[in-house]
């Protein structure tokens, strides 16, 4: 049994940074990441290229001293993005991030009509944008456990046959349905996986009383459902990889009667997919989770130096201040044995 993982500096596939206040206090928190790709809901949604341009410059300037973290960006999606605004987009963004309007947190202004945005998304395949999708519909008459199901074919699969020359991205994966569909969709499909979804099921969130840190969208699912996922992200896979999804909300936000969604993953995720990829049997895979598969599927070069986390006596990290009310961090119900050297 080693006491000591070093790993290719990782990446991090989908991250909420936020802004203001908040974005100050969870930058520092993700810098043992050498890339992120940060997502654009913010109030008000960075829906031009110039918004992103600022807001980049806003996080450059959070960041602490000598912090070696690179912040790509994505631009959001709405039913009036023009294909002009892609080629803007393409000079300071990654990719462009689709949420079906009301499907998640910050998402009001998102997509109604999807169909109706075909010539965007055609010019984003020609200006090599990815597509970032959150993989929900929003149909009051869909049940909140299937919503990522019906996605894939109501939503996700005429889109991909309306554009196949589209790279996409299914975030936040989190149903057995919804991996098997990105494990078999050939290679302009691939899928982000976070560390929560990996640990905890419902029950975590509604067994023996409710857990409002526990939720988040997708909402987590059935233990069949968490166990599909550990056994993709833990596989040789080549288009499953990490994207933590960290979505800080102040206490405030998440305990009121009509709590946020989001789970604030950042500091804690590296040492939460180790101690799964250990109990799995393959600590030699976490770096191609974390560090190989993700700049691969995006065509981004491997990062340089590298992190290591080593055995530790059981810990818990404490909540983060901001002038709005704490932050607590996610709890994955067990002890954390890893620490980030
Ligand atoms: N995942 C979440 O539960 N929340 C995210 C939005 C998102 O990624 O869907 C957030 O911005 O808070
Ligand atoms: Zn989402
Ligand atoms: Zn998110």
């Amino acid at each position: 049994m080693s006491d000591q993982i070093t790993l290719r500096r990782p990446d991090d596939f989908h991250l909420h940074l936020r802004d203001g206040a908040i974005l100050e206090a969870v930058a520092g928190a993700s810098t043992d990441f050498a890339r992120a790709i940060v997502m654009p809901n913010l109030v008000p949604p960075l829906t031009t290229a110039a918004m992103v341009a600022d807001y980049r410059a806003r996080i450059e300037e959070a960041l602490p001293e000598g912090a070696r973290f690179e912040p790509l960006m994505t631009l959001y999606l709405c039913d009036d993005t023009s294909p002009e605004e892609i080629d803007a987009a393409a000079n300071v963004c990654t990719a462009a991030k689709l949420y079906p309007a009301h499907a998640t947190t910050n998402s009001a202004s998102g997509v109604n009509d999807i169909e109706a945005l075909t010539p965007v998304l055609e010019r984003m395949a020609e200006r090599g944008l990815l597509l970032l999708i959150h993989g929900e519909v929003t149909d009051h008459a869909v049940d909140i456990f299937d919503r990522e199901a019906v996605f894939l074919e109501r939503v996700l699969d005429p889109l991909r046959r309306r554009v196949p020359e589209l790279k996409v991205v299914l975030e936040h994966v989190s149903s057995r349905t919804g991996i098997d569909y990105v494990m078999a969709g050939g290679e302009n499909l691939a899928g982000t996986i976070t560390a929560h979804h990996l640990v905890i099921d419902r029950n975590d969130l509604l067994a023996g009383g409710i857990r409002p840190h526990n939720y988040c969208l997708p909402v987590v699912k059935r233990a069949e459902d968490r166990e599909a996922l550990v056994a993709a992200a833990t596989s040789d896979h080549p288009r499953v990889f990490f994207g933590s999804d960290s979505a800080p909300h102040t206490d405030p936000k998440k305990l009121g009667p009509c709590g946020a969604a989001g789970c604030f993953t950042a500091p804690v995720s590296l040492p939460i997919l180790a101690e799964v990829f250990e109990r799995a049997g393959v600590l030699d895979k976490l770096e191609g989770f974390v560090a190989e598969k993700g700049a691969a599927y995006y065509g981004l070069g491997a990062n340089e130096g590298t992190v290591s986390l080593v055995r530790t006596d059981p810990y818990q990290l404490p909540p983060i201040a901001t002038p709005d009310g704490p932050i607590a961090m996610f709890d994955p119900g067990f002890a954390l044995t890893w620490r980030v050297a």
